[in-house]
Order: C-alpha cells, then structure tokens, then sequence
C-alpha cells in the first residue's frame, strides 16, 4: 500500500524537542541538527520560534544567509497567532516570521474553549478572528502555513462545536494543514479515530502532533495516520518538553517497514541509526539503548533459549532485520546465556566454537564467574579472554609477580598514593614505581611504566572510564552486605582506535581495580594493530 500522495513527515526537534528540559542548542548545534534531520530525509523542519529568542532568531538568518542547505526539507518557522486585541501587520512576533525568510509558517492557536477564556483572557470570537487574521496577513506575504490546534483533543472533549470551527477557520483562511495536537499528552490510542475523522469532515488536510504523558504518542500518531491524518509530527529520539514528543524515528521506520508507504528518500531508513545517534552526540543527551529500532539493546539477545533459536535463523526473535534501520543485531554474554549465545558470541570474535562440550564448558565458567559478580554483558574484552584462556589462546605478553599499593595522608591534605608492580614480560623482570591521585591511578601509572620498555604501544592507551558497583550478596562474598560485600570495576580503555571494557571483581575495590586493568592492558597488546619492535634496553627502577 502506498502513502497518499500529500502525506509528509514534519520534524520539530529543533523547536518542541528544544523544550526538553536540560537541552540547550545552539545556532551552530541547530544548524547539524538540520543538516541530520535533511539526511533523515523529513518533509520539513521546524526551526524554531524567530523573535522568540535570539538563538532562534539568529538560526534563521543563518539558513537564510547559506548557512543551512537543505537537499530534501523545506525549513518551517514556529510562531503564534497575533496577539489578542491587535493586528497581525503589527504583530512583533508575526513581523519575525515573516522576515525569518522561511518558505512555511507554523502557527500555534488555541482550540479549546476554555484555554481561550482563561489562558488567553479573550472571548472566542476574537480567538477566531485571531487565526483569521494571521493566517492571511501570512498567505498575503507569501508565506506558506500550517496551523498547530494546542490542546484540541482536550478541547474536542469538552467543546467539539469550538474546536472544528478553529480547524474550520483555519482552513478558510488559507492553512494547508491543520494539525491536531494532543499538547497535554493524555490521549490513547482507542480515543483517537472518531475525533480524527470528526475533523476530517472540514475537509482540509489534517496532521497530528502527540506529547507522551500517556507513554502512547508513537501509538496516538498511528492512530492518527489510520484515521486520514496526511502530515504527522514529531522529534527525533522523542525529545520535547516534560515526558517528550511521538518519537519520529519509530513512527518513520512504522509507516515504512509495518504499512508498507515510502514516507522517506529510498535508503534513508537505513541511516536512522547513525542519524538518532549523532543527534544525540550533538544534543548531549544520551540515548535510551531501549530506544526502538535504533537504541543499542534493540536487537541485543541475552537469553539462552533466543539465543539457540537464533542461531538456526536469527528473524525467530527479531521483528526485523536491524540493518534496515542501519542497526546490528548483538549476542549477550551473561549468566541467562546458553550455549548458542557463547557460540555466536565466540564465532563473531573468530574462534570456533562449534564443538558442542568446549561451548558448554565456557557456558558454565560464564555462569560460575557471573555468580561471582563478573558481569560480561558490558565487558565484551574480559569474555575473549576467558574464551581464549579456555581454548588455550591466551598469550602470556606478561606475568604479575607482585604489586602492592600505599596511600598517603594527612590531616587536611590531598591524599596521594604510591604503587608497587613487578612483572616479567619478554623474558625480562620489571619492578616499577607509579604515583597517582587515588590508587588505581597509581596502579595504572606503574603497570604502564613497566610494559612500556617491552610494549611501547601502551603508552597510548588511555582510561577512558571507570565505574564501580558494590554487589551485596554476591556468591563470593558469602552473601556479604555494605563494607564487606564484594565489589565489580569495569574500566574502558582506548587506544584512540578502538574502545573495549575489562571486569574485575574482588572483595575491596584496589583488588578488584587491579584485575579490569591488568586485563585492559593484556587485551590492548592482543589487539595491537602492528607487531612492536624490538623490546628497548630495560631499566630496574626504585
Ligand atoms: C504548546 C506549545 O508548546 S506552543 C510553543 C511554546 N513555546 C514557547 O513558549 C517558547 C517561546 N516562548 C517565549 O519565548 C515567550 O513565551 C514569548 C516570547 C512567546 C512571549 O513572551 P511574553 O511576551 O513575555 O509572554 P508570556 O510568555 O508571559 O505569555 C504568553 C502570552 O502569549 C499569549 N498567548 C498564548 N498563546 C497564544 C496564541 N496561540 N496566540 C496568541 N497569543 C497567545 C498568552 O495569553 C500571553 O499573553 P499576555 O502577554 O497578554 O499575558
Ligand atoms: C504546538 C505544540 O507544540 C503542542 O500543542 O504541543
């Protein structure tokens, strides 16, 4: 079934998503935004409100400048209706959208009767004629114009007379759609249809606009589409103020993949992934891995019995392939793993795995150690080298002979801490000094001082976080509570290429720091991207 042809996807990220509490753009943030969402392959962009903040103001005169080039989007600027009492010729806030040099105008008007009365203080007859006028008075320049009904379910419910003559006045004046917006949130899904097609008899093309108080607003917008709606809005990972707007994403990848209707330029769905997240990295918001189709978990499998399914044919236990949003699917190693979970696991690292008995003897080592507190689902790097120490692959680029670390401090000083870490590596012992801020710096200062002059490649390799967790309970610690249950670390380490996470676990933090670090580095030199040169001359320091 195809999408009719006026239907068109409207992106309010960097208006309505900007309401988000805690996202804050700016002109250069906006314009990448733009620059995605053009990728993404939407039918307009809402940029925001000129007049209402220089940020948005100066946005505008930046794409109308050159700043902003658009290949497939037509650039929306956001306003509202005149003021009460006023003229839209006059208007200060009409005059911005009208010199924001955008093709299209999206104007907010009230529809519920009540919010005229007590919101906006005027009578509902000037309400309309507020709509009229500005509707119009932007028709007259040139402009092209959508107008947004706030609160028109609400205010369907209370007032349906009312709010279909808003949608009605609207369409006279010269609206091209009239979207139907559900600002509030707290509509559901079974509620949508018969208000929908009650507007549908104006005849003018409608659109949808759903918050998501009720967690329903991808769910509403469908809704929406089956009832006639030709224009549905929404914002890119679901920003918008308090619990967000339909997230655009999902409604898209919906309307393409579930209805079957080419909404977007062919091959752009499989860019949603890359285009949500780097959004995100602009945004600073980071995404929900449980976002769906593009968050990282959507197609991650931890259970055995997925995981054995999936390995005969791995659409059993996904909805779609992941590569049409530009997703992969990804195997879970944890203590709810099977077999197969460790065989593709192990097969995606390249390792051979498909002797039944060696599988099941790692599937077991996974479960000891997960009971022990070892967490590999989020330590990619620790598994392989459980798996190879298994398979007996486990080179020995260096053995621990001892470490030891002391902290120091006074009274109303900063404590700092000394380590100790005497190692062989290349046939040559090492005994190295590091100093460090806290412990585990000291540790990491002392380790890489002695692998440096077998493996100078460490010296790149650089922490990039840390992350501890007290496991009250845990098998090893006998069931141990606060001060004398066991602790996991998980340390990420890069070397400017590639990023991987190591575990450790120990009944103090040093013990457990000790272990994801040593393994951190041990991975690091598996995974070396050139064989070093010749070890440099050794020198015994302390
Ligand atoms: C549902 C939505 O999310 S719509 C988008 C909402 N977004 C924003 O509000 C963000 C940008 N807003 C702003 O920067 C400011 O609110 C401005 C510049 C628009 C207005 O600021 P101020 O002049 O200081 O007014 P304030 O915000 O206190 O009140 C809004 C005024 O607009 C009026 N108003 C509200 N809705 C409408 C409307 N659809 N059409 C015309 N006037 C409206 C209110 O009645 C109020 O009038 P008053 O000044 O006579 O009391
Ligand atoms: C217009 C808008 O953002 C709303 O009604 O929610």
């Amino acid at each position: 079934m195809a999408a009719p042809p006026q239907f068109h996807v409207y992106d309010t990220t960097l208006r309505d998503g900007a309401q988000q509490e805690g996202l804050r753009l700016t002109v250069a943030d906006k314009l990448r935004i733009a620059g995605y969402l053009d990728e993404l392959g939407v039918g307009f962009i809402e940029g925001g409100w000129p007049g209402a903040n220089p940020t948005d103001t100066a946005f505008f005169a930046a794409a109308a400048r050159g700043e902003l080039v658009l290949k497939h989007a037509q650039l929306v600027a956001f306003g509202a209706t005149r003021r009460v009492g006023g003229r839209a010729a006059d208007d200060p806030l009409v005059a911005a959208l009208r010199d924001s040099h955008a093709p299209y105008a999206c104007l907010v008007a009230k529809s519920h009767s009540r919010h005229v009365e007590l919101a906006l203080r005027t009578t509902l007859a000037e309400n309309l004629a507020m709509v009229t006028d500005t509707v119009q008075h932007l028709r007259s320049e040139g402009m092209r114009v959508f107008v947004d009904c706030e609160h028109f379910f609400d205010g369907y419910r209370e007032d349906p007379a009312y709010a279909l003559e808003v949608v009605r006045t609207a369409a006279e004046a010269g609206a091209e759609v009239v979207v139907l917006c559900d600002t509030n949130g707290g509509m559901l899904p079974s509620w949508m249809g018969d208000v929908v097609s009650a507007a549908g008899a104006v005849g003018v093309d409608l659109g949808v606009h759903c918050h998501n108080d009720t967690g329903c607003a991808i769910a509403n917008t469908l809704a929406a589409v089956d009832a006639g709606v030709m224009h549905v809005q929404g914002t890119v990972n679901g920003y918008g103020e308090r619990t967000g707007n339909a997230d655009l994403v999902p409604v898209v990848a919906n309307l393409e993949l579930k209805y079957g209707w080419s909404v977007l330029p062919e091959g752009a769905l499989a860019e949603a992934t890359r285009i949500s997240h780097a959004i995100s990295a602009v945004t600073n918001v980071p995404g929900s891995a449980r976002a769906p189709y593009v968050g990282t978990s959507s197609f991650a499998h931890k259970a055995g019995l997925h995981a054995s399914a999936i390995r005969v044919d791995p659409n059993l236990y996904q909805h779609i392939d992941p590569a049409l949003v530009g997703n992969d699917m990804r195997m879970l190693i944890s203590d709810m793993a099977g077999r197969a979970n460790i065989q593709i696991k192990g097969e995606e690292l390249g390792f051979d795995l498909s002797d039944r008995e060696l599988a099941a003897r790692v599937t077991e080592q996974v479960k000891n150690r997960e009971a022990e507190g070892y967490s590999y689902e989020a330590a990619d790097a620790s598994f392989e080298l459980l798996l190879r120490s298994e398979l007996g692959e486990l080179d020995e680029y260096f053995s621990v002979l001892q470490w030891r670390v002391h902290t120091h401090s006074a009274a109303g000083e900063r404590s700092d801490s000394e380590a100790t870490v005497k190692l062989r590596a290349r046939g040559e012992e090492q005994l190295f000094v590091g100093e460090g801020n806290g412990p585990v710096n000291a540790l990491d200062a002392a380790l890489r001082r002695a692998l440096t002059p077998a493996f100078p490649v460490v010296d790149c390799y650089e922490l990039t976080d840390y992350r501890v967790r007290v496991l009250e309970g845990s098998v090893r610690a006998g069931g141990g509570h606060g001060t004398n249950a066991v602790v996991r670390v998980l340390i990420d380490t890069t070397d400017g290429e590639r990023t991987w996470t190591t575990v450790g676990v120990g009944s103090n933090v040093i013990e457990a720091s000790w272990e994801a670090l040593s393994d951190a580095y041990l991975y690091g030199l598996l995974h070396r991207a050139a064989p070093e040169p010749a070890p440099a001359e050794v020198t015994v320091v302390d």
